[in-house]
């Protein structure tokens, strides 16, 4: 399947100069989603995993499902202020801006192998900060999952000697 027919390219949002990815085409055709979903599970069964974590917010658009079929948990990674107990955080840029991510601290058993996903690979920013918390907490990164990659903005560098897998490339 195509999947690249399904993302819309939106000009110049949310900054000028950025040309935005909008998944919410992909999402809303069942059949789309599903196969971009059975793609990423496929890739996860060869690793073993036992949690999968994924960023706010479109990284529990791709995460959910993955982790429903593989039958394990989902732990959220969120902007500072929303999750209720006790956290480790970090800071982190992107291709448009700055922000704080957050996991609660017991999210996470130490040894755990862990799958982050997320909709997205740009600058890198969010994965290289998903990571830090993970590892931060004991985990293991077993492997990453992204529908796209902006290889234009080189984020691939900051994933050096983790695996990935990414099912489209703009
Ligand atoms: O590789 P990077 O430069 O870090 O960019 C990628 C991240 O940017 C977007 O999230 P955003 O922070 O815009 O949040 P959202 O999912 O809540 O819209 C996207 O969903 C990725 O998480
Ligand atoms: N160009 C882009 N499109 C969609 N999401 C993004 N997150 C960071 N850069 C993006």
């Amino acid at each position: 399947m195509d999947l690249k027919q399904y993302v819309t390219i939106v000009e110049d949002w949310p900054k000028e100069g950025v040309r935005f990815k909008d998944i919410t085409t992909l999402m809303d055709n069942g059949e789309a989603y599903s196969y971009a979903t059975d793609q990423i599970v496929e890739y996860a069964k060869e690793k073993h995993i036992d949690l999968v974590v994924g960023p706010e917010a479109r990284g529990f658009i791709i995460g959910c499902p993955v982790a429903y079929a593989l039958k394990v948990g989902f732990a959220p990674v969120r902007k500072e202020g929303k999750l209720p107990r006790e956290t480790v955080k970090v800071d982190y840029g992107l291709e448009y801006g700055k922000d704080v991510l957050t996991i609660h601290k017991d999210a996470i058993k130490p040894g755990q192998r862990v799958l982050i996903t997320d909709d997205l690979l740009a600058t890198g920013g969010t994965i290289e900060a998903t990571i830090k918390l993970v590892e931060e907490l004991g985990g293991v990164v077993a492997g990453c999952a992204f529908l796209i990659e902006l290889s234009y903005l080189d984020g691939r560098e900051k994933l050096n000697g983790y695996d990935m897998l990414r099912l489209m490339e703009f």
